[in-house]
């Protein structure tokens, strides 16, 4: 480093690489940060060895030149960039201002001399983090809209910005002259929420996130489709004007923000006047405290100076105006180096991996952690333990790893891969077909996710516990008194009172303290019963606080809500399956899946016993509810819980033999379709249910005599090899059991009364008006008929409704009656089924 010669050589390398990555990819490989103190290296470098300096230097550039892909734009004004402020390194937080914004003052100085004048009015506005844009309207209508590229040329990106719906495509009519060319600068850039949005999205949908909203604003802007462009949430702000010609310009720039406005062209809110270093930096500090709740992200304020006049005088440098300067907040994004990934189980067992880091300050906080979403970001962005990672903190976000600086990455580090068991209560954690997250399968004995467990048991709607609200039944678990929702059918009421003293004494001080500070002191008593007043303490006006803790007008604490509560909770042992299936909050077993489920199984036993491939046939199952509650069930720790509960005494007042309708879904059929055996489709699963009927006889043939019943040879061979399988031909087995004491015990299906269509085969097809085929089908078997579900030579009737296809040409071929809605309606009302 000793050669001055050679680090500006290797800054200047450095920097014109991170440009093209910045300009040109929308894909930065170090945070600003870190470039902007290069940049300030390199500057300092330049400064101490003036025969060094080169107008080519990235420290007076601006950009990048455009490279192909947009036609280009030269900018009758050029489009420069802003000198930085940053805070003075090593300056304490208490030191004063003049010390700490030393770049400021310097600013605010040199004007004053130059200028001979003393506090300078300044215009003053945030300092939008997207990306610049010139936008030029002739005789009022929008024709051309360019990026800044490298000051001088810019890329026409017209058709895209066209696609922004805050880029006014005409100068809003408003009694001013309109001017035969305005020319507006200005910032396009995506709002934090809509950044959030998109980002959720493609989360959820496992694509490649934004890595902030800059990126994604540059990204979406310089798309060479504009429909791609027009599905980015972009918005936009004016900040000033370029070319202007038919048009006198006010003096000052705050009266062209106010044109701007009057022309229609959004202007940041925030923008206003300020006067002196004093006033730059009190605007600095309430922009500062807003920052983190504003709909946008900013990386700084801008000061320029408002007279037109006083701008001419300063002039310009190479790259940037002498009579503006942007003064920025301390960055959003940090590097530092990722020690670990562990895993954080959420309250409903979510599991989230989160980055241990080196202690970083990102935008004014200490960041420790970081989010990494889930597996599949982790992979995207191939992060490891060890990497050096870009740490962004906007707003009260949480804290992101956005990308790996992979230069940095040391020798010897692993891909990371998913713990095998939940680190809180060491159950297996399991990752759903399709979805993003893992999940643990502790449920009800994970302490991860007790607290939620009992509060969803005891709602509404689901066991319905009267008296038991959410926060006591957190309180509950919190201070140890329940473990499982099993736990809460042996509370009394002196458990109940010492939790809700628990509870109090934890909030109370907040509480007293609030109260004490205008009402006189409040105390709790040594034993927790009893509130301590002064005596000029009224206890009217302290409505809030008796009704938070309980207190009686007195100041005892009342336990007559223990008695109610503890009665509630017995109340609740008469219940209804369906409401317990919910209670349990088996993930993805929703209230109407519950009851879907209590109906077509009728019993627990069943439902805890039914394998998910035999769950899954079931109406509103699909893979995935399926699997999860046999998983639910098949975790011992559940199990526990489930049998705890039934020996607490619940029971359930809609238990009933499963329903008869199970016989048409189930059955040796159903159960060789679900086997994942390849050219094994329903049809041959068909014929082999009917040639064999039980699995015993289908297992005492071999693939020779599954072929001859009609399977494909190749679906029969590979049958007889996925049952060679000792542990698939057990599972086959157990299944099959599981599935016919089920068919055992469900009732045969009642055999019509006879009725108008006694033994007709009916098919019905396309869809009705008046009510589902489902329903249709259901009153027709009332009357006697048998509904099939593909014509053939049997079908005796078809009922065709809107847009009816080949079953319909299928039936006119063979010549079956067809009726349409109407006449299936006439037909319904003319047997009393309609
Ligand atoms: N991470 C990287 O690799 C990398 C590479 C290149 C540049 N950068 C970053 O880009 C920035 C430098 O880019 P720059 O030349 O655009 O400078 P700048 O962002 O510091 O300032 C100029 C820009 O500010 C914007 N701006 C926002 N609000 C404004 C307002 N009210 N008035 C005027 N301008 C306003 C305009 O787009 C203008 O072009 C630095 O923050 C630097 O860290 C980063
Ligand atoms: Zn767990």
């Amino acid at each position: 480093m000793s050669n001055p010669a050679q680090r500006i050589a290797a800054l200047r390398l450095q920097l014109e690489d991170a440009n093209h990555r910045y300009y040109v990819l929308d894909d930065p490989a170090i945070p600003d940060a870190e470039y902007d103190a290069l940049l300030r290296e390199l500057e300092a470098l330049e400064i101490e060895h003036p025969e060094l300096a080169s107008d080519d230097s990235p420290t007076r550039t601006v950009g990048t030149r455009p490279e192909g892909g947009f036609p280009e734009v030269a900018h009758a004004i050029p489009m420069l960039s802003l000198a930085n402020a940053f805070e003075t390194p090593g300056v304490a937080d208490d030191a004063d201002d003049r010390a700490r914004y030393a770049e400021v003052a310097d600013f605010v100085r040199r004007i004053e001399q130059k200028l001979d004048i003393s506090d300078p009015v300044f215009s003053v506005e945030p300092k939008l983090d997207g990306l610049a844009i010139s936008l030029r309207y002739e005789d009022g209508v929008f024709m051309q809209g360019a990026t800044r590229g490298d000051g001088a040329t810019g890329e026409n990106v017209t058709a895209n910005l066209r696609q922004v719906r805050a880029v006014p495509l005409k100068l809003r009519e408003s009694g001013t002259p309109v001017p035969s060319v305005f020319e507006v600068r200005g910032e396009i850039y995506m709002p934090r929420k809509s950044f959030a949005e998109w980002n959720a999205k493609a989360l959820e949908n496992n694509e490649k996130l934004l890595a902030n909203p800059r990126n994604g604003a540059a990204g979406s802007l310089r798309q060479l489709d504009p429909a791609v462009t027009r599905r980015r949430p972009l918005a936009f702000f004016a900040y000033s004007v370029g070319e202007v010609r038919g048009l006198e310009l006010p003096e000052t720039h705050s009266q062209t923000l106010a044109l701007l406005r009057t022309f229609g062209f959004p202007v940041a809110p925030e923008a206003d006047t300020a006067t002196g270093f004093d006033g730059l930096i009190a605007y600095f500090r309430r922009i500062g405290t807003a920052r983190d709740s504003l709909p946008y992200d900013i990386d700084g304020v801008v000061y320029k100076l408002d007279d037109y006049d006083q701008q001419r005088v300063m002039g310009f440098v190479s790259r940037a105006p002498r009579w503006a300067l942007a003064h920025k907040f301390p960055a959003q994004e940090q590097s530092t180096v990722l020690r670990a990934i562990e895993v954080q189980v959420g309250r409903t067992g979510a599991i989230t991996p989160v980055a241990r880091l080196e202690p970083v300050q990102v935008a004014g906080v200490t960041v420790t952690n970081a989010t990494l979403h889930n597996e599949d970001q982790i992979r995207r962005l191939d992060v490891r333990e060890g990497d050096t990672v870009i740490v962004r903190r906007a707003g009260d976000v949480i804290p992101e790893v956005v990308r790996v600086i992979e230069e940095r990455r040391p020798a010897g580090t692993v891909e990371w891969s998913m713990p095998a068991t939940c680190p809180v209560c060491g159950s297996e954690l399991v990752r759903e077909e399709g979805a993003a997250a893992w999940r643990c399968t502790g449920g009800l004995t994970c302490s991860a996710q007790r607290k939620e467990a009992v509060r969803h048991f005891a709602s509404r709607r689901a066991m319905d516990i009267e008296g038991l609200g959410d926060k006591q039944a957190e309180a509950l678990v919190e201070f140890g008194f329940v473990h499982s929702p099993a736990d809460l059918y042996t509370l009394t009421v002196a458990d109940l009172v010492r939790m809700k003293t628990a509870l109090d004494a934890a909030t109370a001080a907040d509480f007293l303290q609030a109260v004490s500070d205008s009402k006189g002191a409040l105390a709790l008593d040594t034993e927790g019963q009893r509130i301590l007043a002064q005596d000029d303490f009224d206890w009217k006006d302290a409505g809030f606080l008796r009704s938070h803790l309980a207190v009686e007008p007195d100041g005892k604490l009342a336990t007559k809500w223990a008695g109610n509560l503890v009665a509630g909770i017995d109340a609740s042992r008469a219940t209804t399956l369906a409401r317990f299936l919910f209670a349990l909050g088996i993930p993805h077993l929703g209230e109407t899946t519950a009851k879907s489920l209590a109906q077509w199984l009728g019993s627990l036993d069943f439902v805890r016993s039914t394998p998910a491939v035999v769950l899954q046939a079931l109406p509103d199952i699909g893979g995935e509810v399926g699997r999860s509650i046999a998983t639910f069930f098949e975790q011992p720790g559940n199990a526990g819980v489930v049998d705890a509960l039934l020996a607490a005494g619940i029971t359930f007042s809609d238990e009933a033999p499963p329903s008869a309708a199970l016989r048409e879904r189930l059955g040796l059929s159903h159960l060789l379709s679900t086997l994942p055996v390849d050219k094994l489709g329903d049809k041959s699963a068909q014929r082999l249910a009917e040639t064999y009927g039980t699995l015993d006889a289908l297992l005492r043939a071999n693939a020779i005599g599954w072929a001859g019943a009609g399977a494909s040879m190749a679906g029969a061979e590979n049958l007889a090899a996925y049952l060679a399988d000792a542990q698939a031909l057990a599972a086959l087995r157990a299944t099959d059991a599981a599935m016919r004491r089920l068919l055992d015990a469900a009732p045969e299906r009642a055999v019509a009364a006879s009725g108008p269509l006694d033994g007709k085969t009916v098919v019905l097809t396309g869809s009705l008006a008046a009510m589902t085929r489902d329903e249709a089908g259901a009153k027709l078997e009332a009357l006697g008929a048998k509904v099939a579900g593909s014509v053939s030579k049997k079908t005796q009737l078809v009922v065709a409704g809107e847009s009816a296809g080949s079953k319909l040409a299928k039936a006119r071929e063979l010549g079956i009656e067809v009726w349409d809605e109407e006449a299936l309606l006439s037909f319904l009302q003319a047997h009393g089924a309609s």
